[in-house]
């Protein structure tokens, strides 16, 4: 048995109820095995974490993170100007190595920052996962699919291959989804076709939903819906999960059909922000019961990977929409990263909250600077004042994947070497 101590620290379950308190957690196998105030057990390893918040992992629900060769490539432009002109010629020169190499990058800022596990949808996913595999971090994958032309099922092949080679890999860190990209790019035939293997299988789906105004006039243009009763219409939320990147356009009946639904959405304030989109209907989801967690979105829009950046963004976009301080406290917005994102990933009964018996996915933040002083109130000063820079330590499946700052299992100047050069390649010209 492998066992890890982690000692004196201040203790953010992230359980319902519960209040930080100080103490141990004693993880055994991959798993919280007792967490409380005192543990006196033995271990292979231990970390003394005074004056060190441990709290779940931060999960991202919705990423593209081999984009991270995009970042700061091309910005300040309209979504589809952006998607269109930029990303989709540089994209159309990725190769295998290309996407494991971003992934890679990706992954490296994310374990920096926080984050334990993410959703990814993006092309090459065995690369994906390759990289997944290697770093240590856990991740629901998916082959993304654009259906506006015929491909003799190849896109359809890709994804099925990486949800039957893939599923479970890594002792069970990675798991899969099925992706149609968007409603404007995926006709009704054949994500029709994807939502019924997806039901038929059990399969989750993952989805663009409502990004842009421009998304919804072309939808009603075609089908004189709103993207949200195009997806409802075939049947998307009839007894499957679904992840629904975005969902920033939806009207007061489009938040009704989501009622119920399996799944919820993935709110993503930074790109939201940037390209100019708008500010989604967080308040309105929440209150009719759909779960809403969050996500970066690829940094090719969103620029970074730090989840504290969205945690931040997401509380002050529903105070300004609503004009209320009091909408969206900084406890709900760390819930929405943490347990919530992990019920989206549907991997909450596994990951989200610190609790014995679940797999041990867990931060250490060094409250030890400056702008983390005083504690009056551990929430707020998380949601508000840390950032992704602040994570000392980050812990997945009880594998320590980042301690004191440096990477435990991921090769920095390798990957600065590799992505450097292919990043340069893949915007040449462009
Ligand atoms: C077919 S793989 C995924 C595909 O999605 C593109 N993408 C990245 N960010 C966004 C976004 O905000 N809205 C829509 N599509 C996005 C990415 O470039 C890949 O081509
Ligand atoms: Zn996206």
């Amino acid at each position: 048995m492998k066992t890890l101590l982690i000692k004196d620290c201040m203790i953010l379950t992230m359980v319902e109820g519960e209040k930080p308190f100080l103490g141990d957690i004693w993880i055994a196998d991959g798993r919280i095995a007792k967490i409380g105030p005192s543990i006196e057990e033995e271990a292979d390893r231990v970390i003394l974490a005074k004056n060190r918040v441990a709290m779940p992992g931060l999960i991202n629900a919705h990423n593209h993170a081999s984009m991270s060769l995009l970042r700061a490539f091309s910005d300040d432009l309209k979504l589809m100007d952006w998607l269109d002109k930029k990303m989709l010629p540089a994209e159309a020169r990725m190769t295998r190595e290309d996407v494991y190499w971003g992934t890679t990058l990706g992954i490296a800022e994310m374990i920096a920052s926080g984050t334990t596990a993410f959703a990814d949808m993006y092309v090459h996913m065995d690369a994906v996962a390759q990289a997944v595999l290697d770093s240590g971090i856990r991740a629901s994958l998916t082959r993304g699919m654009v259906f506006l032309e015929d491909d003799g099922g190849r896109r359809m092949a890709e994804a099925l291959n990486l949800i039957d080679n893939w599923t479970g890999a890594g002792d069970g860190r990675i798991t899969t989804m099925l992706g149609p990209h968007a409603p404007y790019t995926c006709p009704p035939e054949p994500l029709q076709g994807v939502i019924e293997l997806a039901r038929k299988r059990q399969i989750p789906l993952h989805i663009h939903l409502a990004e842009t105004i421009e998304e919804g006039e072309k939808i009603r243009a075609k089908y004189d819906q709103t993207p949200t009763e195009y997806l409802h219409e075939l049947g998307m939320f009839h007894d499957t999960h679904v992840l629904l990147a975005h969902a920033v356009h939806l009207n007061e009946s489009d938040v009704a059909l989501l009622r119920g639904m399996r799944g919820g959405v993935a709110h993503n304030p930074v790109s939201n922000l940037k390209l100019g989109c708008g500010i989604a209907p967080v308040r309105e989801l929440i209150e009719a019961g759909v779960t809403v967690g969050m996500g970066t979105d690829g940094a090719g829009s969103a620029t970074t990977l730090d989840m504290f950046a969205e945690i931040k963004a997401a509380t002050w976009m529903q105070k300004l929409k609503h004009g209320d301080p009091t909408v969206l406290p900084a406890e709900a917005a760390l819930r929405m990263a943490t347990i919530e994102s992990a019920k989206l990933l549907a991997i909450d009964h596994e990951v989200g909250t610190l609790e014995a018996g679940k797999r041990a996915d867990l931060i250490l933040i060094d409250l030890d600077k400056p702008h983390l002083l005083p504690v009056h109130d551990i929430h707020a000063l998380l949601a508000y004042s840390a950032t992704g820079a602040d994570v000392d330590t980050t812990i997945v499946n009880g594998e320590i994947l980042m301690h004191q700052r440096q990477f435990q299992t991921l090769h920095w100047e390798e990957i600065k070497r590799e992505a450097t050069a292919r990043a340069s390649r893949l915007v040449e010209g462009l």
